[in-house]
C-alpha cells in the first residue's frame, strides 16, 4: 500500500520540470563539482549542483545508496552559501541527529516531542517560545533527515509555521527557507500518526511544492553483486518472481539427514534430531544474552 502511494506521484524522479522561483548561484558548477568530489556519481552531483544554487532538494535511495554521505556534503555546501549561524541541521530523531551532528526537528521547531495539534495552537506555542521563533526568522536553509519518520499533518504544521513567522521575509513556501529532506520511506514510518490521510510526510499538502528536485539515488554501494542487489530492490518492492524466490530458499540452510548442514535459527534447531546434536564432532558453544528495555 505504501509502495503505491509513494511511487506513483512521482519520486523515481529526477528533475522537477516546473522550473524553480529561487535565483540560482552563480558558480560554476563545473568548478563545484570538481571541488566535491570526482567519486561522486552523476545523480550526486546533480544534488550538490541544485544546493548550491539555493533549491530544495529532497534526497531518497534504498539502504547503501549514498544519502548519508551526500547529505554530509550538501551540508558542508550549505555552510559555504549561507551565514553559518542560519543552517540548521536536524533529523526526526535524536539518534539520527547526532550522526549529522545536528538536533531533533522538534527541538529546533520548539514544538516539543508531542505531534502537531492544530497548526494555529503550535504557532502561539513556538511565537512565545523566543529562542525558536528566532531560529525560524533567521534560518536560510533547513536539512532534514530520515525524513520518513515525520508524518505529513506535522511536515504541513511544519511549513505554515515558517511562512507565519516569516511572513514579511517572504511569502513562499517555508517562508523561503532552503529545505533539503533525506530519507527512505520503505524503511522507518513515523511513529503513531494522528492523520490517516497524512500518515507520511509524502502526503503532506505541501510536499511537491517544497521542493524544487527529488532525487531518487540509483547506485547501490554497499553491495556489488548485482544480482544480490536486484534481489534485495525486489523485496524492498515486495515485488519478487518465482526465479527470486527460488534463489532466496536455496539460500536457507536446509537440514539434511546425511549432511552437515545446521538448521539457522533457533526455531528449526529445535526441531532438529537431538542425536544428530549430540553426535556432531564439534562442541556446541552456548551464548546467553540479557535484554533490558521496556514493552
Ligand atoms: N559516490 C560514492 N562513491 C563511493 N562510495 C560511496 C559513494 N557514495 C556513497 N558511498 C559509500 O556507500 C556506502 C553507503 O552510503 P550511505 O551510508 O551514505 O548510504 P545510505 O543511503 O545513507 O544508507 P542507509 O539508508 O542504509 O542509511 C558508504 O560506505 C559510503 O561511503
Amino acid at each position: 500500500m505504501l509502495l503505491r502511494r509513494f511511487i506513483a506521484p512521482s519520486v523515481a524522479v529526477s528533475r522537477l520540470t516546473s522550473p524553480s522561483s529561487k535565483t540560482l548561484a552563480t558558480q560554476s558548477d563545473a568548478h563545484l563539482r570538481h571541488q566535491w568530489s570526482p567519486d561522486l556519481t552523476e545523480q550526486q552531483s546533480l544534488v550538490l549542483d541544485a544546493v548550491a544554487g539555493g533549491r530544495s532538494v529532497f534526497i531518497t535511495g534504498s539502504a547503501g545508496t549514498g544519502k548519508s554521505l551526500l547529505l554530509r556534503h550538501a551540508i558542508r555546501v550549505l555552510r559555504d552559501i549561507h551565514p553559518r549561524h542560519s543552517v540548521f541541521v536536524t533529523a526526526s530523531t535524536g539518534i539520527a541527529a547526532t550522526a549529522i551532528g545536528g538536533q531533533t526537528l522538534h527541538s529546533f521547531a520548539g514544538i516539543g516531542t508531542q505531534s502537531a495539534d492544530d497548526a494555529n495552537t503550535v504557532l502561539r506555542d513556538v511565537l512565545r517560545n523566543r529562542p525558536a521563533a528566532r531560529r525560524w526568522a533567521v534560518a536560510k536553509a533547513l536539512v532534514i533527515d530520515e525524513v520518513s519518520m515525520i508524518d505529513g499533518r506535522l511536515f504541513d504544521t511544519l511549513e505554515t509555521i515558517a511562512r507565519r513567522v516569516r511572513h514579511r521575509k517572504s511569502d513562499d513556501v517555508w517562508g523561503g527557507i532552503q529545505i533539503i529532506a533525506s530519507g527512505d520511506f520503505f524503511q522507518l514510518p513515523p511513529i503513531n500518526s494522528p492523520d490517516p490521510e497524512k500518515e507520511f510526510a509524502f502526503e503532506a499538502d505541501c510536499w511537491d511544492a517544497s521542493f524544487d528536485l527529488q532525487v531518487d539515488l540509483s547506485h547501490v554501494f554497499r553491495q556489488s553483486d548485482a544480482k544480490l542487489i536486484e534481489l534485495l530492490q525486489c523485496i524492498r518492492l515486495g515485488r519478487c518472481d518465482p526465479d527470486q524466490l527460488r534463489l532466496l530458499d536455496q539460500c536457507c540452510v536446509v537440514h539434511s539427514d546425511d549432511g552437515d548442514q545446521w538448521p539457522e535459527t533457533g526455531l528449526r534447531l529445535s526441531g532438529f534430531n537431538p542425536s544428530k546434536i549430540k553426535a556432531h564432532p564439534k562442541v556446541l558453544q552456548f551464548y546467553e544474552r540479557l535484554q533490558f528495555g521496556q514493552s
